[in-house]
């Protein structure tokens, strides 16, 4: 099997553990990651607006909303690098590329936290996401310009193994779940 169609199995596996995780959520569960953020306080982080079956992470960027700037991606172009808008509970959201809802007014700022969004992950900082590249291009531009925090949000069910990795994977500084957080090895 070629390392395309392991990350295709991986991701079609993924998205079918995901599901019942997704079918029991709650909004208590960025709670973690509320305490992570506050540890932060006024340094930009992009969160996400939830597609398909992603855990919610609004709760905890709602909070983080009142100390410092909180963004969501935007994206600019296929194989672009995403670029980051900032948002407030409040912003006027209209729909976005594959679904995600975008603010409708961009204003656009650049997070040194991204609290991004994945189908697996595992204990060394590996992430599968759904294929686009979008994260790995755009952690690799901001890493080449300052520190840049990757921290994965998901439920602890999407734990795996091993993620399947290539060479442009940009891996995760932390990974904070709804019942736990996960110091990277
Ligand atoms: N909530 C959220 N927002 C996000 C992301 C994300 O993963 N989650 N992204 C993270 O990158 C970007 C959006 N990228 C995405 C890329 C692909 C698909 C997707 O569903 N792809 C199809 C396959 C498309 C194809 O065949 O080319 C699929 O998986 O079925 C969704 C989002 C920016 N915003
Ligand atoms: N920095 C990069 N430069 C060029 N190509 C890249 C880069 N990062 C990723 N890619 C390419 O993008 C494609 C998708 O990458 P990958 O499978 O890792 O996506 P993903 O991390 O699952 O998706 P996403 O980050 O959008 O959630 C791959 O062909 C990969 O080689």
């Amino acid at each position: 099997m070629s390392l395309a169609e392991i990350k295709a199995a991986a991701r079609t596996a993924a998205f079918a553990r995901r599901k019942p995780l997704f079918a029991g959520a709650t909004a208590a569960q960025a709670g973690y990651l509320s305490e992570v953020l506050a540890g932060y306080r006024g340094v930009p982080v992009s969160g996400f607006m939830p597609i398909r079956t992603e855990i919610d992470p609004r709760p905890a960027m709602a909070e983080a909303a009142a100390y410092g700037p909180v963004g969501v991606p935007v994206i600019e172009a296929a194989a672009k690098p995403l670029k980051f808008a900032r948002w407030i509970p409040d912003t006027v959201m209209v729909a976005g590329a594959f679904g995600a809802a975008v603010p409708a007014q961009l204003e656009l700022f650049e997070p040194e936290i991204l609290i991004v969004p994945l189908l697996a992950f595992d204990r060394s900082g590996g992430r599968l996401g759904y294929g686009g590249g979008y994260y790995d291009r755009t952690l690799e531009v901001l890493r080449a310009k300052r520190a840049t925090l990757a921290i994965g949000f998901a439920f602890a069910g999407q734990e795996v193994d091993a993620a399947p990795l290539e060479l442009t994977d940009q891996p995760l500084d932390l990974v904070v779940t709804e019942t736990g957080i996960i110091e990277i090895s």
